[in-house]
Order: structure tokens, then sequence, then C-alpha cells
């Protein structure tokens, strides 16, 4: 479903990413876990193909990164804390906008939208002007925009900052309810109940590598922690140290 070759990514002399290959299954949540800086929207950002490796490839559904850019595109939906709405379009008018844009007829994009009304609880956001959205409806409605075309590939990236806990729990219970065959999703957090929520495996990146891959239950044997936030200190601290040792030799 996801495949990805030694990726390096540099911005100038500075590397962000330093080989990083992996695999994400098709019905997988697969968490991209890693402290401020590690890489994960660098990384998310070129699997979205917006943004293009230094060097190294990969596939998304057996499509091209490099080389089929657009087709990777009508196949993924990307959410990032970033992302702007129109001020003066209601949530509606938002998602019908981009329906035309994905080609969806009317029948389509009116059923669409109910049905994401009610696995979002949009509500009366749908109705109101994206100008006089609190920090969790202009989520909600980025995430049903994301989400409209029913992409194969939904890339969540730090999705839930700033949300409120009722939020939140829409948006967790939306990407548990996602999992299909057919479907994946990459969700990249910092914080990590989240992931034990939410993912069927993780991988921990750190400094632009990945410093391990496996469900929680391998982490965490992995690294005798009872927690995956406690296995994620221990993997960051080790990787450090062995780092510090070796620029003292
Ligand atoms: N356009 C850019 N130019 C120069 N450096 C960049 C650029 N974008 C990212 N970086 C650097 O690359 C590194 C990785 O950044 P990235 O945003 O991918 O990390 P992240 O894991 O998503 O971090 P966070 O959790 O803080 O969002 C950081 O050190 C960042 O400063």
């Amino acid at each position: 479903m996801l495949e990805l070759h030694d990726i390096t990514k540099s911005y100038g002399t500075f590397q962000a990413l330093r080989g990083v290959s992996l695999t994400a299954r098709d019905a997988e949540v697969y968490g991209l876990l890693g402290p401020n800086g590690a890489g994960k929207t660098t990384l998310l950002r070129i699997l979205a193909t917006l943004l293009r490796p230094s060097s190294g490839g990969g596939t998304v559904s057996g499509i091209d990164l490099l080389r089929d850019p657009e087709a990777v595109r009508r196949i993924v939906g990307v959410v990032n804390g970033g992302m702007g709405l129109p001020a003066r379009l209601t949530g509606r008018e938002v998602l019908r906008s981009f329906a035309g844009l994905y080609g969806m007829t009317r029948a389509q994009t009116e059923a669409r939208i109910a049905e994401l009304d009610d696995r979002l609880e949009l509500g009366r956001t749908l109705d109101v002007r994206a100008g006089e959205y609190s920090s969790g409806m202009k989520q909600k409605v980025v995430i049903a925009r994301a989400v409209l075309h029913d992409p194969a590939v939904l890339i969540l990236d730090e999705a839930a900052s700033g949300l409120d806990i009722f939020a939140r729990r829409t948006l967790l219970d939306f990407v548990q309810a996602s999992r299909a065959p057919g479907r994946l999703t990459l969700y990249s957090t910092h914080v990590m109940s989240e992931a034990e929520e939410v993912c069927d495996r993780v991988a921990i990146l750190h400094h632009g590598q990945l410093l391990t891959v496996g469900t929680l239950a391998q982490v965490l044997e992995a690294t005798g922690e009872r927690s995956l936030e406690r296995a994620f200190f221990e993997l960051v601290r080790e990787h450090d140290q062995r780092g510090e040792a070796a620029r003292a030799v």
C-alpha cells in the first residue's frame, strides 16, 4: 500500500531525513511519532508529493511518488495544523466547491456531506462562515474537506493539536472507524496516548532516522517499558547517548 525506500531530504546543508525506509499496509493506521524537528512533516509532505525528496523514492497504492505525483495526489487526503479555509464561505460551501474540483455530482456531494456531518458531528458548523469558526470547528471542516473524495490514503499531521477533548474524541473515533480494506491512515503526533489508542503500528522518527517500527506490544517488549511514552523517551535517549559516545571517540 505504501513503500518508501531510503528517503533523504536536505534543506541547504541541513539533513532533515537521513535514509527513511518504511512499509505501511492496507487497512492500517500507521503512527509517525517523533519529537519536534524529527522530520515528520517533511516525510509526510514527501508522501503527499508536496515536496520532492533529495534522494530515494517510493510508491503509494502502487503509484510512483516521483513519476506520477498527480495520480498520487488524487488518492491522498491531507490534514495539517496550518490549513486555512476561505473566511467568507460556510463549511457546506467549502465542501461543495471542493466536490466540484473532484468531479463529484450534486447527488454524490450532498450524500457525502450528510455522511461526514454524521461521522464528524459537523452540525451547525456546516452553515456558519469559516471566519467565525473556533479552532475545533475549523479543524473538523478541514478534515471533512480532506476526506470528501474518499481517499485511499489519509495523512493526518498533528491533526488533533489545538482541539478540545470533544473535538479530539470525534477525530480519534473517526480515525478508528476509517480503518477499512483499501484504506491507509498515517497519523503523526507527539501525543503518545493518541498513538496508543488509534495506531496499529508506530514508527519513531528522531533526527531524520527511524529508531523503531512495530505494534505497541512490540515496542514495549523491545524496550522493556510499560508505556509508549516511556519507550519513546528510552529510544530517543539511547540514540542520543550513542551519538554523543561516537562523537567523543
Ligand atoms: N523549509 C525548510 N527550510 C529549512 N529547514 C527546514 C525547512 N522545513 C523544515 N526544516 C527543518 O527540518 C527539520 C525537520 O522539520 P519537520 O517540520 O519535518 O519536523 P517535525 O518532526 O514535523 O517537527 P514538529 O513536531 O515540530 O512539527 C527541522 O529541524 C526543521 O527546522
